[in-house]
């Protein structure tokens, strides 16, 4: 999805590339870890992927269609319609029930409040949250929180689910079992996942990883 990425920071033209050259394919339903040293350009690659930010040069695409060509609107469409996001906490509004977390995108994409809670109830069960739909994210654990943005990320039906670090507030048993179901539920419904870690342990959930180093891929290894 993104062919000789390049990118540096217009506030750190002194510094290094943020990106060197940076080219990765991503299968549909394939998951992909993204590993490497604080500073190495995993983000920036995930922001790129993402359509969050534009490359200096290269091209990410989408099934053949040129995601950092398009207009900053359809960028934006994008990331509403197609790409899902899980962040590592901190994501899920405080005051409203988990369903309605989770049904949010939808009602401001125009579904009505119905369907859309329909829509979101359907992915309580899979996700373990059975029960838990009424809970404001305060009443819930973080692993439970994390498992409620997964759904808020998939209720879209998205085609690529981004996640920048979403264990990482969690414990290693906890963060396990958020693995487990973000990639269960991910390849079960057909969507990519491209994860950013510093965790092996949280990486050998992906069919793969990517490794990267100053700005470039040193290595992949898959499973
Ligand atoms: N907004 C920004 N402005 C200027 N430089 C930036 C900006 N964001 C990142 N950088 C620089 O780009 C390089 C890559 O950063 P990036 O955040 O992509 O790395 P990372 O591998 O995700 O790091 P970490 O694991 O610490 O999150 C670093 O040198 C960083 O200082």
């Amino acid at each position: 999805m993104g062919a000789n990425l390049t990118k540096s920071y217009a506030s750190a033209q002194e510094s290094p590339p943020a990106l060197r050259g940076v080219t990765v394919v991503v299968q549909p339903g394939e998951a992909v870890a993204v590993m490497g040293p604080s500073g190495s350009g995993k983000t920036t690659l995930l922001h790129l992927l993402a359509g969050v930010l534009q490359p200096d040069g290269g091209q990410v695409s989408l099934d053949g269609a040129d995601v950092s060509g398009a207009s900053d609107a359809e960028r934006t469409r994008l990331r509403r319609e197609t790409f899902g996001f899980v962040f590592q906490s901190g994501q899920l509004l405080p005051e409203l029930p988990a369903i309605e977390n989770v049904a949010l995108p939808l009602m401001l994409g125009g579904t009505p409040r119905r369907d859309a809670e329909d829509r979101a109830g359907a992915l309580f069960a899979p996700l373990g949250l059975a029960g838990l739909e009424r809970r404001r994210p305060g009443e819930l654990s973080g692993g439970q929180a994390q498992r409620v943005a997964i759904a808020r990320s998939l209720v879209g039906q998205p085609r690529v689910v981004f996640a920048d670090e979403p264990t990482g507030a969690l414990d290693q048993r906890t963060g396990a079992e958020v693995m487990q179901h973000l990639t269960g539920l991910t390849h079960q419904l057909g969507a990519s996942l491209v994860l950013v870690t510093h965790d092996a342990g949280v990486a050998a959930w992906c069919h793969r990883t990517i490794t990267m180093r100053d700005g470039q891929i040193i290595g992949e290894e898959r499973r």
